[in-house]
């Protein structure tokens, strides 16, 4: 099928909405972490392939931040977006909602940005169609996502200059004020 050159954001808007069942909680009766990284894998998995034609594959997961708990009989809801696109790569933007059906109450309990690249036939990197912005949320969400690139270059960059900055021997020192304790 030939792909257009653009889609629209609303082409590959996508919810999955999934109860929060006994099996899904650990030792402290509150849902696993991975359980709901499971989900946004699978949600933003649906909303890149949707924009994109195409098989899709998960690069990056950024901001996972589990800000609040969700509880066993909640009703979780991830909503996705494609939020940017490059040449291959697309970054889809999750919300999580969990809602507590008896009271109604809606908790946001985290926002992350997937990168997903397409696949072709050749399982090598494809070109996915640009993007129409449809609003200025999503014009907002486009630009956000490229300082949001553009910051996490900077950051890697420096991260190396300062790694390199510390060879172990000159920086035992600073391991002092620290809570470990060297064993060799
Ligand atoms: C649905 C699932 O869960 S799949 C399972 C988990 N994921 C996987 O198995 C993916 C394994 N990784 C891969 O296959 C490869 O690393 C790929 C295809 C993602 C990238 O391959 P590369 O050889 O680096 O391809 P290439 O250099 O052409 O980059 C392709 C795109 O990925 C982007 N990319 C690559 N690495 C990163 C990164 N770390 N962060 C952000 N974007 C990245 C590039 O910027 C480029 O985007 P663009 O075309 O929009 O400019």
């Amino acid at each position: 099928m030939q792909l257009p050159d653009f889609r629209p954001v609303s082409h590959s808007r996508t919810t999955i909405t999934e109860l929060m069942i006994p099996a899904y909680a650990n030792f402290g009766g509150k849902i696993h972490g991975g359980i709901l990284l499971s989900l946004m894998d699978k949600v933003a998995y649906a909303c890149a392939a949707k924009h994109a034609g195409n098989y899709c594959v998960t690069v990056t997961v950024d901001g996972v931040e589990f800000k609040q708990p969700v509880e066993v009989g909640e009703l979780v809801s991830l909503m996705a977006s494609v939020n940017y696109v490059g040449t291959t790569s697309l970054m889809v933007g999750i919300k999580v909602i969990a809602e507590n059906v008896k009271t109604g109450i809606m908790k946001h309990t985290n926002t992350s940005y997937f990168t997903m690249v397409a696949k072709g036939e050749d399982n090598k990197p494809a070109k996915v169609p640009g993007l129409i912005l449809e609003n200025r949320e999503d014009a907002r969400r486009f630009l956000e996502a490229r300082i949001r690139r553009e910051i996490k270059t900077e950051n890697e960059q420096y991260f190396l200059q300062q790694k390199n900055k510390y060879p172990v021997e000159t920086a035992l020192t600073i391991l002092a004020n620290e809570r470990c304790k060297l064993a060799f």
